[in-house]
């Protein structure tokens, strides 16, 4: 006769313990919280071979009995029979993915060490026997010294067995786990491999592979100089591979120039769609082939699987700067635009890892920048190569992101200090197998941020750049006068002016930050627009946005203009998504000031900086 009441499912997150609760107790189960904490109490009526009932409850994932989080304080108060006002469990189930063992079975020694009875589940074989890998319970029974039931909780394979190792489980001979309880984490961990190792009954050369790949790419010094190593190529192939699509699109766009000249009789209206329309919005166009090149490689690293890796060998580094790997998702859309970045935040369950996140996703240098980058670069920075295979320009563009990176990470590293004090929460997650990215899905991810950016320059950037054409275009100036001098939007521009001119900004760049404010490529487009708008005659309005900013720019002044743009936080979207995501006024506003200021003291000291040294 058993005198079991309750047992409980304890394992690490996403073991299956719900799937498995579900699979013993049927329909019948109780949810309430825990009392004091919002933890949800999931309690249920399972029955023994014998015909018994049990109390099982359901615990939160948990990685150890050392809590890191609410709910992992409920699991070891529970586990360890100090929760007021529920009962020690007499039997734990110790539940483990077979396919991710070497992990799981960290915590499932340390529950063992505890010297309750105590059944192990190796749940998930179906899969982990899909991925090519196939467990032995038995053996990795030995080398536990507690029972191993194999089981699928979604197929509800192994229930009966589970339930009658829990009946048998109180008979068990607790005396040898003490040995067990003095090993350290790293021996504990050295243990996990040993054991998931040794309990490898077959295993394909797949999955051996896979394995393999892994020990590399998430290496611990290996892993990070692989992933800049292929950060650094996708910059070099960025420029060299764009350039022929990017010349033939210009190309096209001066082609449609001329037509339009030819058809329509001088005047506003031919003003208006040559130097508004096609130079201005025509002129952020032309990086299309960049940004699909950028996004074919971030996709395939997403599909392929690589980049849950990269946000694991992540997780490592940004642990230094009080972040966790959870913030690497949401940072790393931030390099495709901030606006998605700071809505993925949502997923950070610690309020200021996920402010911290917030505060410093605009400093990822999102695609909008991509076009300013180009351009600048290719004005200003010749083509020459450095090093075999490595040019000079493409080399510049990689500088670019990795001080936009660093100087998200020293910002979070004095945030952390300062206003969002606070330990930062740790992050495992499970890795998702490798697989060639499927050409099709590729081919649609690529498609859509194709779209997302031609939409861009047919809405906002559209809108934006007609706007100052109109406040550039009028009033029309006198004879002799220049245009720009005349119009609004010179005026306007000179104002600002006063205050960029310290920082080496002329007058087209402060009249260019205005409208920029919308959306970052739109400097870009406001540049081309107001240079067309000031050409004497057709055959200087001809002769594109790269030749007149060469003559017009020095050295200095366009280095600090790429200095600004790291910084600078030039998009009205993402101010207003972080006041909607910090619920106010004063994160946004913190955020902007403080983006400004850095934008300001960078390109100040780099145009500085530049002029002392005669570049
Ligand atoms: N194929 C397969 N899927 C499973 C198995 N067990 C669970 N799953 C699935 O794995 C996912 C996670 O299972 P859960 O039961 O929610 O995991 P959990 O341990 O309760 O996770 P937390 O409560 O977050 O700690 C779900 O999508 C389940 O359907 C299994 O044996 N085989
Ligand atoms: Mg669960």
């Amino acid at each position: 006769m058993s005198r079991l009441r309750t047992a409980a499912l304890v394992g690490n997150p996403n073991a299956g313990k719900s799937a498995l609760f579900n699979a013993l107790t049927g329909a019948r189960q109780k949810i309430a919280n825990y009392p004091g904490v919002t933890v949800e109490r999931k309690a249920g009526r399972m029955f023994l071979p014998s015909g018994e009932p049990v109390e099982l409850i359901d615990l939160p994932g948990s990685y150890s009995l050392d809590p890191a989080s609410p709910d992992e304080e409920v699991t070891r108060r529970v586990v360890m029979g100090e929760f007021p006002g529920e009962a020690r469990p007499d039997v734990l189930v110790v539940v483990v993915d077979a396919a991710n063992l070497e992990q799981h079975l960290v915590f499932a020694q340390e529950l063992v060490a505890m010297g309750q009875p105590l059944v192990v589940a190796l749940n998930m074989v179906d899969l982990a026997e899909r991925d090519g890998l196939v467990i032995d319970p038995e053996a990795l029974s030995a080398s536990l010294g507690v029972p191993v039931v194999s089981t699928v909780a979604v197929r509800k394979r192994g229930i009966e067995a589970l339930a009658a190792a829990m009946a048998a489980a109180e008979a068990q001979d607790l005396s040898t786990r003490h040995e067990v309880a003095r090993l350290t984490l790293p021996e504990r961990r050295l243990a996990a491999r040993n054991m998931a190792k040794g309990a490898i009954l077959s295993e394909s050369g797949e999955h051996r592979l896979h394995a393999q790949l892994d020990k590399v790419l998430l290496h611990r010094w290996l892993g990070p100089v692989i992933l800049f190593a292929l950060l650094f190529v996708i910059f070099q192939a960025v420029f060299a591979w764009a350039t022929p699509f990017a010349d033939a699109l210009d190309g096209g766009i001066s082609a449609l120039i001329g037509l339009v000249e030819g058809a329509i009789p001088e005047g506003v209206f031919r003003d208006f769609i040559t130097e508004g329309v096609l130079t201005g919005v025509g002129s952020v166009v032309v990086f299309l082939p960049q940004i699909i090149i950028l996004f074919a490689f971030i996709l395939a690293m997403e599909q392929s699987g690589y980049m849950a890796r990269a946000a694991f060998i992540m997780d490592r580094l940004m642990a230094y700067v009080g972040l966790s790997g959870r913030s690497f998702i949401p940072l790393l859309s931030s390099f495709a635009c901030a606006i998605p970045g700071i809505m993925a935040t949502r997923a950070i369950a610690d309020p200021k890892d996920r402010l911290t996140t917030i505060l410093i996703a605009p400093l990822m240098t999102c695609s909008a920048r991509l076009p300013v980058y180009a351009v600048i670069i290719a004005a200003f920075i010749p083509a020459t190569s450095v090093g075999p295979g490595v040019g000079l320009q493409g080399l510049v563009l990689f500088a670019l992101y990795v001080l936009g990176i660093i100087g998200a990470m020293v910002v979070a590293l004095v945030l952390r200090r300062t206003v969002t004090k606070g330990s930062a929460s740790g992050f495992i997650m499970e890795l998702p197998r490798y697989q060639m990215p499927p050409l099709r899905d590729l081919a649609i991810g690529l498609w859509q941020r194709a779209w997302v950016f031609l939409r861009r320059a047919g809405t906002i950037i559209f809108a934006a750049t007609v706007a100052l054409w109109i406040l550039l275009s009028f009033p029309k100036a006198e004879p002799g006068e220049s245009q720009i001098d005349a119009s609004i939007a010179g005026q306007v521009a000179d104002g600002l002016h006063v205050v960029m001119e310290p920082i080496g900004f002329n007058r087209e760049i402060s009249l260019a930050l205005i409208p920029a404010m919308a959306a970052r490529e739109v400097a870009v487009s406001a540049l081309a627009t107001t240079y067309a708008v000031d050409a004497d005659d057709e055959e200087a309005e001809a002769a594109g946005l790269i030749p007149r900013l060469q003559s017009g720019w020095s050295l200095p002044t366009a280095l600090a203009f790429l200095a600004w743009f790291i910084f600078a936080p030039q998009c009205i979207s993402t101010i207003a998504v972080t006041r909607r995501e910090t619920n106010g006024w004063k994160w946004p506003a913190i955020m902007v000031g403080y983006l400004f200021g850095l934008a300001y003291i960078a390109a100040g000291a780099t145009f500085w900086t530049a002029t002392a040294l005669g570049l």
